[in-house]
């Protein structure tokens, strides 16, 4: 019982916030539910700090916030100022504690998070689009338009997991059909990273894959 995420209370969240701000969907509750599965392995490692990049509403890391407990610092980034507002309502709401940031990616918390991460969650704009689509005017096309492959954001991460993350430290990511999964567990491979997928799912015309990444140690 300990180890279910239980859905955070969002109800005060409004339609004018969704105008701004990603509302839940099929993939933010397949991401909740992955992490639910992996809550046991997650304990494991004892973390010390979770880090959800993207956080929209709040929903992924308020949840696993309020089932790993306090002991643990939890940090949130949005590009989008709208949501990084809307997840620090979401984590007093819900009795959280979030530390929240307004950047891109890991923006200027790259050289203080060195090796520091133990869990990292990442449920990016994932929609394959043309270049156009990607409006830095609109916080929501940027919440999901995903450019060539839907690749645009995810690829810029990447590069950055050897230098964020603990050694035991688990990389969550969300990825659709068309982002290429066997090319993403190629690119974190060069890395020394290994991906494999832990739950999926077909929604509407969406088919959406939680993969998980460790470092393989020599
Ligand atoms: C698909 S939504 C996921 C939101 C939430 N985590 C969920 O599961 O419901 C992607 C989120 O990533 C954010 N985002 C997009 N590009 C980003 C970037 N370069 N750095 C940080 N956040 C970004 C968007 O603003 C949006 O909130």
């Amino acid at each position: 019982m300990m180890d279910k995420i239980e859905t955070p209370d969002l109800s005060h969240i409004s339609s004018s916030d969704y105008e701004n701000v990603y509302e839940p969907a099929e993939d933010s509750f397949l991401m909740l539910d992955a992490l639910e599965s992996e809550i046991p392995y997650i304990k494991a490692i004892k973390p010390t700090i979770c880090l959800e990049i993207g956080s929209g509403s709040g929903i992924v890391l308020t949840g696993l916030a309020k089932c790993l407990g306090s002991g643990c610092a939890y940090l949130s980034v949005d590009i989008n100022s709208h949501a990084a507002r809307v997840t620090q309502r979401t984590a007093t709401r819900n009795s959280v504690n979030l530390e929240v940031v307004n950047c891109d990616l890991v923006g200027p918390m790259l050289s203080r998070i060195q090796n520091e991460i133990d869990v990292l969650v990442f449920n990016p704009p994932y929609v394959p689009t043309d270049e156009s689509e990607i409006d830095p005017k609109s916080p929501i096309a940027l919440s999901w338009a995903g450019g060539l492959r839907g690749r645009k954001v995810m690829d810029r991460l990447f590069p950055l997991i050897p230098q964020i993350m603990s050694p035991n430290g688990i990389f969550y990511l969300l990825i659709v059909k068309e982002n290429d999964e066997d090319d993403i567990c190629k690119v974190m491979k060069s890395y020394k990273w290994h991906g494999s997928v832990i739950m999926e799912r077909k929604a509407g015309r969406e088919y959406l894959k939680v993969l998980k990444f460790k470092h393989v140690k020599m």
